[in-house]
């Protein structure tokens, strides 16, 4: 995981310039990054999608695990976050960093489905009417057996996550500021 010491700070920047659109004031901490992801299988996945991207907490750790001529499509609606994003890992020709809203997402995907999709949209402070649209894409980008993670504040998601997906876990992850619910969602009840 490539972190730097000044992601904090440009973190913070980005939650004054738009509080309502980070929904944090902190980068995820590598524990609970690790927490999420070991509720799917990343070095299994083909393709792994990543909405809300950041400073890159979890875009680093996805990387680590994952295969050797997989696919990460990241994607970040603050154009100076998803710039840093590109410029860090412009080497990783695995990785592909798009500026854009979570509800576009299906436009970059080539028809292709994601194994494992990793969530990290502050849906409790989004704007209601985009909460639902980037809620009711979500389904829609796994393949039967794919598994959707998600790094929420608060269970106040459960019932729109219940909603769509057949099965919804959960557990809290300790080791955030502040702790965190951590989802793992699926069609397949085995997943
Ligand atoms: C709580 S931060 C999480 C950042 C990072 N993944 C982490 O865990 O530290 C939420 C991120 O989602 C991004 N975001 C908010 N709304 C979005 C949207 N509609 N589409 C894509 N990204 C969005 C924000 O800009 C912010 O970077």
């Amino acid at each position: 995981m490539r972190q730097h010491l000044t992601d904090p700070l440009r973190f913070f920047a980005a939650f004054v310039a738009h509080p309502r659109q980070m929904g944090a004031v902190l980068p995820t901490s590598r524990a609970a990054v690790r927490d999420m992801l070991d509720l799917a299988d990343v070095p299994g996945a083909d393709l792994v999608v990543e909405l809300g991207a950041g400073t890159g907490s979890q875009t680093g750790e996805i990387l680590a695990r994952l295969r050797p001529g997989a696919r990460l499509v990241a994607v970040e609606i603050d154009p100076k976050l998803s710039a840093l994003l590109a410029k860090r890992y412009a080497a990783d020709d695995r990785l592909q960093v798009v500026t854009d809203s979570a509800e576009n997402v299906d436009a970059y995907l080539d028809g292709q489905r994601a194994d494992v999709l990793v969530s990290a949209i502050p849906f409790t402070s989004l704007d209601g009417k985009l909460r639902q649209r980037i809620l009711d894409a979500l389904p829609g980008l796994l393949t039967p057996q794919g598994v959707m993670v998600l790094i929420q504040y608060s269970p106040l998601m459960m019932g729109e996550l219940r909603r769509r997906f057949r099965s919804v876990r959960w557990r809290i992850t300790p080791w955030n500021v502040p702790p965190a619910f951590l989802f793992a969602c699926s069609q397949d009840d085995a997943a």
